[in-house]
């Protein structure tokens, strides 16, 4: 068969990453993709000192690849919404198939990109968008076809979960760590995007896209980072037998669905609870399979390059076959109506750690604050105060209830004449 000629657009941390796979596996990729994929061409502003680009022909100008009637497949690995967008309708509106590892750009533009590619017959591929080298697109789309989705969770930020392991086990600063993972390649252009977990919500925008057919909804994701999450916390869930877990959560409810990005408390004796470092986990709840979960890699050159050139020989594999309809995240006509719930309408248990001055009938205040609103205590801890000018500390857990509802108990708290700042609330899961 013909060999494919791909061009890559962007040669930094997975455009690297990318060449070198493709480079250094070609025969196997060959065999696989039953026929060979050729680099074309590379876009890239600045070289990258670990790739050796050799006779390939390297340019300043994403235009040159675009419009380089040779190449068959355009790998868009610029990152961000503004030139990305234009190299990937730009190489649509040219007839070529596009593979990404954007997952900003096709959860925010990813309605307008699939309605060009599937108006051109072409394909938008982006299993790199969505942790990492896990093949978590393929097997929800694929290997889950069978089921219906009840709901689904994942650690799906690599930065932000190196953090919070580097921080529980080393005692390590927010702040070195966070340059560390920059340095490594894992972090965003923008880091605020990883700890402040808009990249968590870009990516549990996909996965639940595809996992309920519904549409890309970023604008209704709830999204917290871990920006705010202290040692005393990590250490105090650790005694109550948790971890504090960055999650994307999404769950189809009675009402609607939730979609829902924040530091979350789950069991330590969960599988998950003990995915550490850049390592990303998801797990799946289909009616039929029940409980599924996927761990790996999910930032950095080589897992990121490993999904990309999958995309790559997906395409190579089916893009000439006769009658192949290009496979564009959904069918448009089967998109589902659905209702994505506010936060203040998702039910979860809570974490609360409340500064106290006097603990002297504190606790009693509290426990007739929470009781008034119908939300039940499972656990208490309480901490003396450290040092003679510090304060007390009142640990709980709590069961189940509406956020509303916590919101609205949290404001009293606040109010009682003895507490101390603004209490912290981390949601807890059960995963279960
Ligand atoms: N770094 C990682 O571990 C992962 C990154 N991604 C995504 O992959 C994409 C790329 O990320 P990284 O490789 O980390 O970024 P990077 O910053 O390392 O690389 C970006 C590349 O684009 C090039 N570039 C920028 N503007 C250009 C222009 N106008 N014309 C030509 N080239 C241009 C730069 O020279 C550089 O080579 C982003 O969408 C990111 O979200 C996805 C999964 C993992
Ligand atoms: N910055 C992202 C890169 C992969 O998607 C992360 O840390 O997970
Ligand atoms: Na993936």
């Amino acid at each position: 068969m013909k060999p494919v000629k791909v061009g890559i657009c962007g040669l930094g941390t997975v455009g690297g990453g990318t060449f070198n796979v493709l480079s250094k596996n070609a025969n196997d990729i060959a065999r696989r993709a039953g026929r060979e994929i050729i680099i074309a061409q590379v876009a890239t502003r600045h070289p990258n000192p670990n790739v050796d680009t050799g006779d390939v022909a390297v340019t300043d100008n994403v235009m040159d690849v675009i419009n380089n009637p040779e190449i068959d497949i355009v790998i868009e690995l610029i990152g961000g919404y503004t030139i990305a967008k234009e190299v990937v309708l730009g190489a649509i509106a040219n007839g070529k198939h596009v593979v990404t590892a954007n997952k900003a750009l096709i959860a925010v533009h990813g309605a307008e990109i699939f309605a060009a590619a599937e108006a051109k017959g072409v394909s938008v591929m982006y299993e790199a968008a969505v942790a990492g080298g896990i093949p978590i697109i393929k097997a929800i789309r694929e290997g889950l076809a069978a089921n219906r989705i009840n709901w689904l969770a994942g650690i799906i930020n690599g930065t932000g979960n190196f953090i919070l392991t580097e921080m529980r086990d080393k005692g390590r600063d927010f702040a070195d760590v966070l340059k560390e993972a920059q340095e490594l390649g894992y972090a965003e252009a923008d880091p605020t995007f990883d700890v402040e977990g808009i990249d968590a919500a870009h990516k549990l925008t996909i996965l639940a896209s595809i996992a309920y057919g519904i549409p890309l909804q970023f604008e209704r994701c709830y999204t917290e980072g871990i920006s705010k999450i202290t040692q005393e916390d990590v250490e105090y869930a650790d005694e109550l037998g948790y971890r504090i877990k960055h999650l994307g959560i999404s769950r189809r409810g009675e009402n609607g669905i939730d979609l829902r990005v924040h530091p979350t408390m789950i069991p330590v004796a969960r599988p998950i609870a003990k995915v550490d470092g850049v390592l990303n986990a998801v797990m799946v709840n289909g009616d039929a399979v029940g409980d599924t979960l996927y761990v790996g890699a999910g930032a950095g050159a080589g897992p990121t390059a490993s999904a990309v050139v999958a995309d790559v020989i997906d395409l190579a594999r089916t893009m000439d076959a006769p009658a192949t309809a290009a496979v564009n995240h959904l069918a448009f006509d089967t998109i589902e109506k659905t209702y994505v719930l506010p936060i203040e309408d998702v039910e979860t248990a809570y974490y609360l750690r409340i500064q106290v001055q006097d603990k002297t009938g504190v606790l009693a205040s509290v426990a007739t604050i929470l009781s008034e609103r119908g939300i039940n205590i499972e656990a208490i801890i309480q901490k003396e105060p450290k040092a003679e000018d510090d304060v007390a500390q009142i640990i709980l857990l709590t069961h189940r209830i509406v956020e509303r509802d916590m919101n609205a108990a949290i404001l009293a708290i606040e109010s009682l004449p003895s507490t101390v700042g603004e209490v912290t609330r981390i949601r807890v899961e059960q995963l279960d």
